[in-house]
């Protein structure tokens, strides 16, 4: 059985997917099996007739794996809030079916990195939130925030929120990290470990790039150089 994480964020944007899928690059660079699964996208593309999630092909490209059903169960066309997007498609977001593609998953690989959409309460379907997704899967979280002014209010508001929720945080991991921090950034990560009760599991840089995958390559490149990110992925994993 796969070892899981939930990678949730403080808001849309905030580079859930990178993180993602420099984690899945950085394990399979390990030797590990490792599966992605982005069970809800709403704003997929089409592409030769067929659905398409971005996040879902840059964690496989990280991975280096090929897409199948299971990956993305749910495929809405709306950048919305994925219950507005089902709805409009008179689609029902169903737990059991992203539980189901979730165990499948699960017993191909030795890791399975799942992305949410945006934060920890967008609405999936009627009342249920994305909290509730991990919870039902049974996954704990890390937390991708900002590195600039705001992320400490956001930050804490989610891990606080997970953790009343009965969700299992790992910790939070602060992306886009600049090169060159102004006073800001630097507190930033400080005050987010202090305060949250929530480990930093690492500072991912802001990185150049043609596109997201070198974007991935290169932030897995920066990390793989720093001893702290074998720790990071164990605290994740262990
Ligand atoms: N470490 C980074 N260095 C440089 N650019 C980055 C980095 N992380 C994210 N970005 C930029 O931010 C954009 C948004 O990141 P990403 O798609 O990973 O966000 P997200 O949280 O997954 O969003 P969504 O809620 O739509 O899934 C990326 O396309 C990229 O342009
Ligand atoms: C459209 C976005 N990119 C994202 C959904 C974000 C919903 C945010 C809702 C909100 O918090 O107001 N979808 C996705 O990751 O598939
Ligand atoms: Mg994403």
């Amino acid at each position: 059985m796969a070892k899981g994480i939930f990678i949730t964020g403080t808001d849309t944007g905030v580079g859930k997917s990178i993180a993602s899928a420099t984690i899945a690059l950085l394990l399979r660079r390990q030797g590990h099996k490792v599966g992605v699964m982005k069970p809800v996208t709403s704003g997929c593309l089409e592409r030769d007739g067929k659905r398409i999630s971005e996040d879902a092909e840059l964690m496989a490209f990280g991975a280096g794996i090929e897409l199948t059903p299971d990956c993305t169960p749910y495929l809405l066309m709306a950048p919305l809030a994925p219950s507005i997007s089902a709805e409009k498609e008179g689609v029902r977001i169903d737990f059991g079916v992203i539980k189901e593609a979730y165990q499948r998953l699960a017993a191909e690989f030795d890791y399975l990195i799942v992305e949410g959409a945006g934060g920890l309460m967008v609405p999936l379907a009627g009342g249920l939130l994305m909290s509730d997704l991990a919870q039902h899967l049974g996954l704990p979280i890390a937390v991708v925030a900002r590195p600039n002014l705001g992320t400490v209010n956001h930050t804490l508001l989610t891990t606080f929120s997970a953790r009343n929720l009965g969700l299992v945080v790992k910790g939070v991991i602060v992306n886009r990290y600049p090169e060159e921090p102004d006073e800001v950034s630097a507190y930033a990560p400080h005050l987010i470990s202090s305060l949250s009760g929530a480990l930093l599991l690492g500072t991912f840089p802001e990185v150049a790039g043609e596109d997201d995958r070198a974007r991935v390559s290169a932030v897995a490149d920066r990390l793989e150089r720093e001893p702290e990110t074998a720790i990071m992925l164990r605290e994740m994993f262990g």
